[in-house]
């Protein structure tokens, strides 16, 4: 595995301008149960001298713990985080007759926020200490430090010798997590003026950045290090997986929007503000649950993130805030900014590969393996393949000249004028027609697989969701709270969005089976006009490697799945950890009765999210994918066997219980009222225990 990080700063930023071409006034407060890929946190700095000299007072308050009716049916909350933060407008002691019916006061809600206490290791291990996790795994991740100028960016990011920041220790925990099988690499760059410089390589002149025709950016010719504990490391064991980690420090000062800026200063403060408005538009488009398209070209700091903010990646703001009421404009701001980022719902997909030409290397590298033995003839597959066109998709005329680093590892040789046989130029055109429908095959199966994911993560949600609601209902038929009206309103929303994804899912299917139709017609086409061994030999790799492709796709959705799976299941055992030590404590007896009291209550509450939490693991029927449940219809390979008995352990499970359903292929969804509690749960509902309490 190789893993890139990405040091970026951002030369000479400032905020205020973004959140004024934004318009970020429209306030969306938006609460998600789910929002554990992209996540937005706040940092709130103690005050320091300067201001307590100049008499200012705080007026940002990081609030304390939720009410108890919160958590009671939250899934995700973790009982030691302060989420939400109190921003208090100074005017409030003003006695100012004209504004005194002013909204004075307002709570923001994060997934976490952190004040004046608290410290570097604090915020590491929230924020990008799960990160790690991701990228270890194969996730692309970005965390960036927004706010404005001595909010505490830097501290937060770089650090000091004594308190060292996120940089110092995500790559500590990233080590730590390594063996001998990984590789990592190490870039640190400063965007400036919109052009781009490696601070390890500061005279090596201008970076550009270069996007491949699968949309994989790389930035050629940047110096990166290795890590020095793994400098011992010469081969690289697995290359399959490989995942991009950008740390981006935004900051700076008021260059872009002080009008005073002339000359020099001028373009700085254009460039600084051109990069910083991009970002806020991939962020709101992002955000936005009706804007399809996200337009990254704007600048080069989002065109760099392409495949590393939204989509696929792990995302992580952390917005600084000082407590100042000198700052109060710029605080709001950023918290209004931090808000709508709260939004971004990515959904990652693991074990993708970041850059296309790993793509064509592992299926190469499959071809040479499974096909070497039958190749006698001199040329090795690359040089057959290339000899017949098989890079061209690759070749000079749409893809740029380098690529990356790696590129001689998958770059293929230069592709020589094709061999005309009998029907030669009918034969070229169908093999490019064949490559493209591969390409689009291809894409397909990718779609299918992100709509898998997040059905498959939806449902378990819903599992979860029901359950609460059905035991709620069965217990208070008449009385309703705003936990539970909340529950029913998210639910409603996931259902609907199940059945978008059916249909999507639908079509998608109907696409491949189509375009499958079509290459196999191309396929017999092709066999009959090749003439030459090399033609014949041609046509065997193409769809050799059209049938790879799907397998190891099929394969990928299949780890995707399990990595849900995974993920919940080790939520679980953190609850099932927190669940015992209260258990302990409670059995220990040495407490007086209020503390007895609130420890009972602690245990009922962790006691339902246990219980909640877990639900959907004991409902699961299959772990096959979407794509693998379509291998055996379009191809009539070896897999089919294996593929349909795992279908049928699942239909046969599946007919003793209820639900997944949509991840056992069925368009049929829980709805509210479907009963998804077992009998165990029915015997011994934690939700009775909890019914006096909401
Ligand atoms: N959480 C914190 N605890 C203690 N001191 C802090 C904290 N955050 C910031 N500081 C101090 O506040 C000052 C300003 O912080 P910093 O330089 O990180 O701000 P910045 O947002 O990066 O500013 P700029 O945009 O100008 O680069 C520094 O002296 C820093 O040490």
């Amino acid at each position: 595995m190789v893993v890139e990080i990405y040091a970026i700063s951002l030369w000479g930023s400032t905020n205020e301008q973004i959140h004024q071409d934004n318009n970020f006034t429209n306030e969306r407060f938006v609460f998600s149960l789910e929002l554990n890929n992209s996540s937005v946190v706040v940092r709130v700095r103690p005050l320091n001298t300067a201001e307590k000299a100049r008499k200012a007072f705080q007026c940002v308050f990081p609030l304390d713990k939720r009410v108890i009716e919160d958590i009671m049916t939250d899934m995700n909350y973790k009982n030691d985080l302060i989420q939400r933060v109190l921003l208090v407008d100074p005017e409030k002691f003003e006695n100012n007759i004209l504004r005194q019916n002013r909204q004075h006061e307002r709570k923001f809600e994060f997934d976490a926020t952190f004040g004046a206490v608290s410290n570097q290791e604090d915020v590491h291990e929230t924020t990008t200490g799960p990160i790690i996790e991701s990228v270890v795994q194969g996730y692309n991740a970005t965390v960036f430090a927004y706010g404005a100028t001595g909010s505490g960016k830097t501290f937060t990011m770089i650090g000091t010798k004594e308190r060292p920041g996120l940089m110092t220790l995500m790559t500590k925990t990233l080590y730590e997590k390594l063996d001998n099988q990984y590789q990592v690499l190490l870039s640190y760059m400063e965007i400036y003026n919109e052009i781009i410089r490696d601070l390890l390589n500061p005279s090596g002149g201008d970076l550009e950045l270069l996007e491949d025709e699968r949309g994989n950016i790389r930035v050629p010719g940047l110096s990166s290090v290795k890590a020095p504990n793994l400098s011992r490391v010469m081969i690289v064991k697995n290359q399959a997986l490989h995942s991009k980690l950008f740390m981006i420090d935004l900051a700076g000062s008021e260059r872009a929007s002080n009008t005073q800026n002339r000359g020099i200063r001028l373009k700085e403060g254009a460039a600084i503000n051109r990069s910083l408005l991009a970002l806020g538009n991939v962020i709101n488009s992002l955000a936005s649950k009706t804007t399809k398209y996200v337009n990254y070209r704007d600048s080069k700091l989002t065109r760099l993130l392409k495949d590393s903010l939204g989509g696929t990646a792990r995302t992580c703001m952390i917005a600084h805030v000082t407590p100042s009421s000198s700052n109060f404009e710029e605080t709001y701001n950023t918290l209004m900014y931090a808000s709508r980022a709260m939004n971004i719902t990515n959904k990652p997909v693991r074990y993708r590969p970041a850059s296309a030409d790993q793509v064509y290397a592992e299926a190469m590298n499959a071809i040479r393996k499974e096909m070497g033995s039958q190749i006698k003839n001199s040329s090795s597959i690359t040089g057959l393949a290339a000899r017949n066109g098989l890079p061209e998709r690759s070749s000079s005329r749409s893809r740029p000249k380098s690529i990356s680093r790696n590129s001689s590892l998958t770059r293929a040789p230069a592709p020589v004028p094709i061999e005309r046989g009998r029907g030669g130029s009918l034969f070229t055109q169908l093999k490019e027609q064949y490559m493209t429908l591969s390409d689009k095959q291809k894409r397909l199966r990718e779609k299918l697989m992100a709509i898998n994911q997040e059905a498959y993560a939806l449902e378990m949600s819903l599992i979860s969701k029901n359950a609460i609601i059905n035991a709620w209902e069965k217990h208070h038929q008449d009385k309703t709270t705003e936990s539970i009206e909340r529950l029913k309103q998210d639910g409603e929303i996931q259902r609907v969005r199940l059945v978008e994804l059916s249909d999507q899912r639908t079509k998608v299917e109907k696409a491949l089976r189509k375009g499958e139709e079509n290459a196999s017609g191309l396929e017999s086409r092709m066999r009959s006009l090749a003439s030459t061994n090399e033609q014949r030999e041609v046509v065997k790799l193409m769809v050799k490697m059209a049938e790879i492709e799907a397998q190891k796709i099929s394969a990928l959705s299949d780890l995707a799945i399990k990595g849900l799976i995974m993920d919940r299941t080790d939520t679980s055992i953190a609850k099932l950890q927190k669940y015992e030590m209260v258990a302990d404590k409670l059995i220990d007896g040495k407490l007086d009765d209020p503390d007895r009291k609130k420890l009972e209550e602690e245990y009922r509450v962790i006691k339902n999210q246990f219980h909640y939490h877990l639900l959907p693991l004991k409902n699961i029927q299959t772990t096959v994918s979407w794509n693998s449940m379509l291998l055996p219809k379009i191809n009539n390979n070896n897999n089919t066997i294996m593929i349909e008995e795992r279908l049928m352990t699942a239909t046969k499970k599946k007919s003793e219980s209820s639900l997944p359903l949509i991840a056992n292929g069925r368009e049929k969804y829980p709805s509210s009222s479907a009963d998804s509690t077992t009998d165990d749960d029915r015997v011994n509902s934690p939700v009775t225990e909890r019914l006096p309490n909401i």
